[in-house]
């Protein structure tokens, strides 16, 4: 998928909303757990039930590859399920890969042709050579690690290096990159206080902002800064939604939840535009 049609998918729905599918079987409606593959049954309905109120999904492969084979498989069949029936929809493998360039072709091998993501996050600690090979997929999407959501953020990213906090090299750095097109990069709804220095280095790029929800960031908070003319967030919420309830009726209650987060963002678009 181009930058370009996630755009559009935007303004048609007015949503910036990406959901989170971490998937817990203990965290699942019980009735479920009867069903040949529950993890896939539960991301369907999941999927079935908010389809049009966000633009993205992202399961976080943690999730599955927690339960072996079984799980990749839920997975590769979410994946297609997603692709064959919603394919305008923008589908992120939250992976958080990184290794030495051969290694890494062969991640991105995986989650960008045989399972068919769009993007992939990618941690940066290992620099140039273990991002390039994501890079040099033509319409698909390398997601950088900058400002993480979680307190060990502070351990690393925030450090300061020769004058700067380290987050804001990681940014610099990888814009010299090659083929840096469709490069995006996470930072945590938790650091709204960042945004608007993040948006100095990185105005037009896309950011992935998970925190939203369940880890207490506030969307208004990062829209403020975050917001840039081609709207440029999506804001993942996995928990808030997908476990509004573990009843039988837990996908309209998950679309509930979706619908609020939603008209928050179509409100806060439609005041930009005044
Ligand atoms: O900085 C980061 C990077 C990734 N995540 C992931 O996003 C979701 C958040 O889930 P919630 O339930 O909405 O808290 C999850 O998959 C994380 O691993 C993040 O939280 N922060």
């Amino acid at each position: 998928m181009t930058t370009q049609q996630l755009y559009e998918q935007i303004q048609q729905k007015k949503s910036f909303l990406c959901i989170g599918l971490d998937v817990d079987l203990s965290k699942i409606p019980k009735h479920l757990l009867a069903t040949e593959d529950p993890i896939f049954e539960f991301n369907k309905a999941i999927i079935d039930a908010t389809h049009d109120l966000c633009v993205a999904y992202k399961p976080n492969i943690a999730f599955y590859e927690a339960y072996g084979i079984k799980g990749w498989k839920s997975l590769d069949k979410t994946i297609k399920y997603l692709n064959v029936n919603y394919p305008e929809i923008f589908t992120i493998a939250d992976a958080k890969r990184g290794d030495i360039g051969n290694t890494a072709s062969m991640y991105a091998q995986a989650f960008f042709e045989d399972m068919q993501f769009d993007s992939v996050t990618v941690a940066p600690y290992m620099g140039k050579d273990s991002v390039e090979p994501f890079l040099a997929f033509q319409n698909k999407h390398t997601i950088l690690l900058a400002l993480t959501s979680n307190e060990g953020a502070f351990d690393f990213q925030t450090q300061m290096i020769n004058g700067k906090p380290l987050y804001q090299i990681v940014l610099e750095k990888s814009k010299q990159y090659k083929n840096t097109d469709n490069l995006m990069y996470v930072v945590g709804a938790t650091k709204a206080d960042y945004f608007e220095e993040i948006r100095k280095i990185v105005p037009d790029s896309f950011l992935l902002v998970p925190g939203v929800g369940a880890q207490g960031g506030d969307l208004k908070e990062v829209c403020k800064y975050g917001l840039n003319k081609q709207v440029g967030l999506l804001i993942n919420s996995s928990r808030g939604v997908i476990y509004a309830s573990d009843k039988e009726c837990f996908a309209s209650e998950s679309r509930k939840q979706a619908v609020i987060l939603q008209q928050e963002m179509e409100e806060i678009l439609n005041q930009r535009m005044l």
